[in-house]
């Protein structure tokens, strides 16, 4: 065998590796494998002396071994508590359980009565009916009833105009309730998360229609 060719190899399967890459669709898979072809390119590197090519692989190595953790740490299965296993699978299924668990834990709980938001502002917070039922008025003529499960205030978020309608809580009822600051803040830096939770909002739209139909035919 020529003695070149050994520490050649490195750099081979390096590219060839690196190739592989970047067929990856998966993010983690993309990441994992940099991981491999970068250690080949820095150990060929080394072994022929390279400093400069070294230390910058070796450096790629440690930033995408960093992301690969952290990605698999996002990604761990998480157990979520009962009452908020139901909300996840049944509202806001478009996101990871995980991803749900932050997101919910960015809102705030708590328990309402009277008028949750009034016909022609800009609300302070998007909110999530836990439980208890909620009316929508317009021009004081009911339009909706909200049972648990729903919005209120997602259209007034989405189109940034004022909101379309009074919504009331019939009796008490719980609220998780999230910063339209912070959910604007979402939409800038985080567009992935934005992306699922316009599907869940959207998803939550067409169970309002579904409803309006369901009366109207009814
Ligand atoms: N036709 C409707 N059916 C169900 N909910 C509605 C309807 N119109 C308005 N709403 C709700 O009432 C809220 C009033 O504030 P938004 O317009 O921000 O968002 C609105 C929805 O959450």
């Amino acid at each position: 065998m020529n003695i070149h060719w050994t520490p050649d190899l490195f750099v081979h399967i390096g590219y060839a590796l690196m190739l592989v890459a970047l067929l990856a669709r998966d993010i983690l898979w993309l990441r994992a494998v940099l991981v491999c072809a970068q250690s080949n390119l820095a150990l060929y590197a080394w072994t022929h002396g390279l400093a400069g090519m070294t230390f910058w692989n070796s450096l790629f190595v440690v930033i995408n071994a960093v992301w690969v953790l952290r990605i698999l740490r996002e990604r761990r299965a998480v157990k979520l508590p009962e009452a908020l296993a139901g909300i996840h699978r049944r509202d806001f299924a478009a996101m990871g359980a995980q991803e749900f668990l932050r997101f919910w834990n960015e809102g705030q709980g708590r328990e309402a009565e009277g008028r949750l938001i009034a016909d022609g502002s800009h609300p302070a917070e998007l909110l999530y009916l836990v439980s208890g039922q909620a009316r929508v008025r317009r021009q004081g003529r009911e339009i909706a009833a909200l049972p648990a499960g729903s919005f209120a205030g997602e259209m007034s978020l989405l189109t940034g105009e004022p909101t379309s309608a009074d919504v009331d809580a019939l009796g008490p009822v719980r609220l998780q309730a999230w910063p339209v600051a912070r959910l604007q803040e979402i939409r800038q830096r985080q567009p992935q998360l934005w992306t699922r939770l316009q599907s869940v909002l959207g998803h939550d739209m067409i169970e309002k229609l579904r409803r309006a139909a369901a009366q109207a035919g009814s």
